[in-house]
């Protein structure tokens, strides 16, 4: 698959900090990316860079397609205002804004396409609810419709399983699952080794000053985390004996 960007002899930090240096890596169309690391190890600056938000120290960002290309991007959740006094379907309807303007109105066709984003979903019942008024699963539902209407080719999903429950995570990854499927690249944060990195064909750990890219199994190695302070000896030890072992991807 062709790639929507190339990281090239990436560093990435603030001055005095380096957090890592020497990254290179192809975001490829229909790729599902992981981005993992212990608290500090630089997951949200990455996101930042990936946002153009801020610069890297030295390297560089190739876009294949010649320019920039939009990003759909789903932020944490703690990040998000929910007392915004808007209704579900206008926060949706956001994410299509390029599509039709910003003063003008949606029209039949864009309101339909708003219904059927919500209705992708799960929400679409609670499109006139105001948003204080939703759970966290029902709203990372919206958020995520918001970020379906953006119908971008690249999409960077911060923690979007941070605070859903097992129903809400499986429907939240046959979407992911629709966006692979249609050749768009996903690159998500993730904060555990959960059940999430069976549906990812990438990892990128990032910690103690490295950032190792592959595939989930050749980089989310008992060694690895350990090494990159993911995980402590013993917790590796209980993990790799337990519950976690590396499957290949499923791919929902
Ligand atoms: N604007 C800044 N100026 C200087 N240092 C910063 C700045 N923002 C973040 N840092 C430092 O960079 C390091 C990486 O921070 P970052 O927020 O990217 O980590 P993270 O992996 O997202 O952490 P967490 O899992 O705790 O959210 C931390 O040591 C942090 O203190």
């Amino acid at each position: 698959m062709a790639p929507v960007l190339e990281l090239r002899n990436l560093s990435l930090g603030y001055p005095g900090l380096t957090l890592f240096k020497h990254l290179s890596l192809d975001v490829d169309r229909g790729a599902t990316l992981a981005v993992l690391g212990a608290n500090g190890s630089g997951k949200s600056t990455f996101v930042k860079m990936l946002l153009g938000l801020m610069e890297p120290l030295c390297g560089r960002l190739n876009w294949p397609s010649g320019r920039p290309l939009e990003i759909g991007y789903l932020a944490q959740l703690t990040e998000f205002d929910r007392r915004f006094p808007i209704r579900v379907r206008d926060l949706a309807a956001m994410g299509a804004w390029r599509g039709f303007g910003l003063w003008s109105g949606l029209g039949r066709s864009g309101r339909n396409r708003v219904a059927a984003a919500l209705d992708e979903a799960g929400i679409l019942e609670l499109a006139d609810r105001s948003l204080h008024t939703l759970s966290g699963g029902q709203l990372q539902r919206a958020l995520f419709a918001r970020v379906i209407l953006q119908d971008a080719p690249l999409i960077l999903l911060d923690e979007p399983f941070a605070a859903v429950d097992q129903s809400t995570e499986a429907h939240l990854l046959s979407i992911i699952k629709r966006w692979r499927q249609e050749g768009r690249a996903v690159v998500l944060v993730v904060h555990d080794l959960s059940s999430v990195l069976d549906h990812c064909s990438h990892a990128l750990l990032l910690g103690n000053g490295t950032a190792t890219h592959g595939l989930v199994k050749d980089v989310l190695t008992q060694d690895q985390l350990v090494a990159q302070g993911y995980l402590s000896q013993s917790q590796a030890s209980w993990m790799f004996k337990g519950s976690y072992d590396h499957r290949e991807p499923t791919h929902v």
